[in-house]
């Protein structure tokens, strides 16, 4: 069993950023600009508003973070945006999901010009993503790509099974993996809340990747993989007693794997990665640098 460490991989590809960013400073450039907007108070949320902040830091970037209470309003929240889409000393706005209730979350995201949408989000880029163009790629599904890469796990001829098809993960990572450029090239299995427990098994224990995003601990037992499973845990599990713990029940299934993610220290920090990559390039485009 062979780790894919989010966090080596993570430490790695950032130092790789920040060492282009102190290039574009020496040069006389201002620093790449991440925004971030959070609405209300909600815990998980906080904290990883926190690991952004902290991570584009240590690429060299600047960032700010703007907060609204619980109780905005749909308007306002547009209007923020608006006036972030045209500040040309911000290069990434991120609108931290979920948003509360009242607020229609694809609004919020259709507003955000797609040139400064480093989550790959919006539709533009979705789109763009999913027919082989020059995109944003959704933070997750793009940070899952970036740390098989770094294993150099082989991706080509493989069966992928995703399990869950949320628009932020599951759908996206099954477009990226069955591509035919960049890292795809798989043959892929999406699997959802209405397949058939038996479907599910089936497909699962034949996959040589599975990835799951869920949200529900140890939904991934070890009879449901084959032995040397390259497996791809995307959930982020807050346990009563405050451990956080993934999708799958790690201790019994790792010893079958070829490689495993672990949680924490796997896909999340993945994420907050793919996040400085798409910053960096949307800088990038602003000022023309290759
Ligand atoms: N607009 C938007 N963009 C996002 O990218 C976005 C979002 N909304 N909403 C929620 C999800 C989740 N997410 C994570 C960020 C950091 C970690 C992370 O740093 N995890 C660490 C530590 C986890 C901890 O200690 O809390 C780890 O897994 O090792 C995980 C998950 C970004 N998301």
């Amino acid at each position: 069993m062979n780790l894919l460490d989010g966090k080596k991989c993570a430490e790695s590809l950032i130092a790789d950023i920040a060492k282009k960013v102190a290039g574009y400073v020496d040069s006389g450039l201002r620093k790449p600009h991440m925004t971030i907007i959070l609405v209300g108070k909600h815990a998980p949320s906080e904290s990883y508003v926190k690991s952004k902040i902290t991570t584009s830091t240590l690429a060299g970037f600047d960032s700010n973070l703007i907060r609204f209470p619980e109780t905005v309003k749909e308007a306002e929240l547009l209007a923020k945006i608006q006036e972030i889409n045209e500040d040309q000393t911000t290069d990434g706005v991120i609108v931290q999901l979920p948003l509360p209730k009242h607020i229609n979350q694809q609004h919020i995201i259709n507003a955000i010009s797609p040139d400064k949408d480093i989550d790959g989000f919006h539709p533009t880029n979705f789109g763009r993503m999913t027919l082989g163009q020059k995109a944003f790629r959704p933070a997750t599904a793009y940070g899952i790509c970036k740390l098989l890469q770094f294993y150099e796990v082989p991706i080509k001829g493989k069966h992928c099974v995703v399990i869950g098809r949320s628009n932020i993960v599951g759908k996206p990572i099954s477009i990226m993996l069955s591509n035919d450029f960049d890292i795809g090239n798989a043959t892929v299995t999406l699997t959802h809340i209405e397949t058939p427990r038996e479907l599910l098994l089936d497909e699962t224990r034949r996959g040589d990747i599975v990835i799951v995003a869920v949200g529900i601990p140890g939904f991934v037992t070890e009879d449901m993989v084959k032995e040397g499973v390259v497996l791809i845990d995307v959930g982020i599990n807050r346990l009563e007693n405050g451990k956080i713990v993934g999708d799958v029940a790690f201790d019994q299934v790792a010893p079958k794997c070829s490689w495993i993610t672990p949680v924490p220290g796997g896909v999340g920090r993945m994420t907050v990665t793919a996040l400085m990559i798409n910053t960096l390039v949307a800088y990038q485009n602003n000022f023309n640098l290759a």
